[in-house]
């Protein structure tokens, strides 16, 4: 598990043969009349053909059967994924969950795709235009059977528990603190070592990019090489039982089945691949004379809509740093946003709410509905002696921020449980220091 090997950089061109075949990747040219060891080439397209070179994906997978080869899709029943956005009255509160519940093993088996929930979200799958936020719980590995999303891409932030991800590109093991991208179509399965949690960020129609620097410079936040790959690894191996090919088609699950593994994918070539990230690689920048910078600071990947900055969905982290300003109010600001604002913790605690948010658990602070510092934070940080101290050490908090207006499920509000009644109450305390005599 620990021997796994990656290629790094962030949407390259890589090539990649499972060393058992050497010379499995055709030379020069994708469709040979016959493939080196009698295997079928496969394209996996992740842009319109015709996208302008930057943002043209795609990869060519060589493998022992193409995945046409599988008995019809059916519905499957199972998880609680939708997108169905009107299930509940909106709800424009600031709204708090405690940390999700993991099921037993012994009582209630729950892999990755069982375990999935649809928490918040927006858009839809058809018209390319969207985003969810899923919660899964899981304590089993996946047997013999992938999940594909034939909707978008996922950006998988693990919380509890490894995740040793097979995907048709190979191998990634994914720990907490870390993140992977799974994109749109391409097939992996899960193996779980434990009770497992964590976040799910899922575009419709975008992909993840690295943000523009601007006068950052040409280096800093996220840095391509720091992005790794996994590399071509395949089985031959025969299911006699059913192998069960699952497919997130439309915001709904469907299964076929068929009698191979699907990672027969012995080479491959392309710059169309999963990828993973470690978020202590992340170059952090802060204010070093005065005020709080806004978040957009930390953003590790940006999913773009066609309005320029404005994002369908960024990921932004709030990672362990220096806090240096002067004069300043140094926690995050009382805020109104035009945007929306999910947030998770990894571990440790988030510096604007010491107490209530928890790992595993998560905050919505909907478009235009007030947030920030809870009472105890503000007191505290307004009379802070401001000398150089380390924020949020051994913490990591994140934000999936949307320019869409989410709406949460029934789930969410209801089903989970898990909602936190009395999250207003952390602003009741603030009290007017306003004295029109003293300035
Ligand atoms: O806690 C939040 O709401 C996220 C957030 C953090 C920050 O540093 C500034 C603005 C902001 O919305
Ligand atoms: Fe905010």
């Amino acid at each position: 598990m620990t021997g796994l090997q990656y290629m790094s950089g962030f949407g390259n061109e890589h090539v990649s043969e499972d060393p058992r075949c050497p010379g499995a990747l055709p030379e020069g040219q994708n469709n040979p009349q016959v493939c080196p060891y009698g295997l079928y080439a496969e394209q996996l397209s992740g842009s319109a053909f015709t996208c302008p070179r930057p943002t043209n994906k795609r990869s060519w997978l060589y493998r022992i059967l193409p995945s046409v080869c599988h008995k019809p899709f059916k519905p499957l029943e199972e998880g609680h994924l939708t997108h169905d956005w009107d299930e509940i009255e909106p709800d424009p509160n600031q709204l708090r969950w405690k940390p999700f519940e993991i099921p037993k093993a012994a009582q209630n088996k729950m892999d990755f795709v069982s375990g999935l929930h649809t928490l918040c979200g927006a858009g839809e799958p058809r018209g390319r235009n969207g985003i969810a936020v899923h919660i899964f719980v899981c304590n089993t590995s996946m047997i013999d059977r992938c999940l594909y999303n034939s909707d978008g891409d996922f950006l998988i932030v693990p919380q509890q528990g490894k995740l040793l991800i097979t995907t048709e590109f190979g191998k990634m093991l994914v720990e907490p603190n870390e993140i992977c991208v799974i994109q749109q179509g391409m097939r992996f399965s899960v193996e779980v070592f434990g009770e497992t949690r964590g976040y799910i960020l899922e575009v419709y129609g975008a992909h993840f990019e690295l943000p523009d620097l601007g006068p950052i410079g040409a280096n800093g936040l996220a840095n391509p090489r720091d992005f790794l790959v996994p590399v071509a690894w395949y089985e031959d191996r025969q299911v006699p039982g059913g192998y069960t090919v699952i497919s997130k088609y439309q915001g709904k699950l469907f299964a076929a089945q068929q009698d191979y593994s699907p990672y027969n994918v012995v080479a491959w070539h392309g710059n169309y691949t999963p990828y993973k990230y470690h978020l202590e690689k992340f170059m952090v920048i802060n204010a070093v004379a005065f005020d709080h910078a806004d978040p957009s600071i930390f953003t590790v990947l940006t999913a773009k809509t066609t309005r320029a900055g404005v994002a369908l969905a960024d990921f932004v982290i709030f990672p362990p740093r220096w806090g240096v300003a002067n004069n300043t109010f140094r926690p995050p600001y009382y805020h109104r946003n035009c945007m929306s604002e999910f947030m998770g913790l990894i571990k440790g605690h988030y510096e604007a709410k010491e107490e209530g948010f928890q790992p595993g658990g998560g905050s919505l602070h909907s478009m235009m509905t007030p947030h920030g510092p809870d009472a105890d934070c503000f007191e505290k940080a307004s009379k802070a002696k401001l000398e150089p101290e380390r924020v949020a050490d051994g913490t990591m908090a994140f934000m999936f921020e949307s320019s869409l207006s989410l709406a949460v499920t029934k789930w969410g509000l209801q089903t989970s449980n898990r909602l936190d009644k009395n999250y207003y109450k952390c602003w009741e305390p603030l009290k007017s220091h306003f004295n029109p005599k003293c300035k």
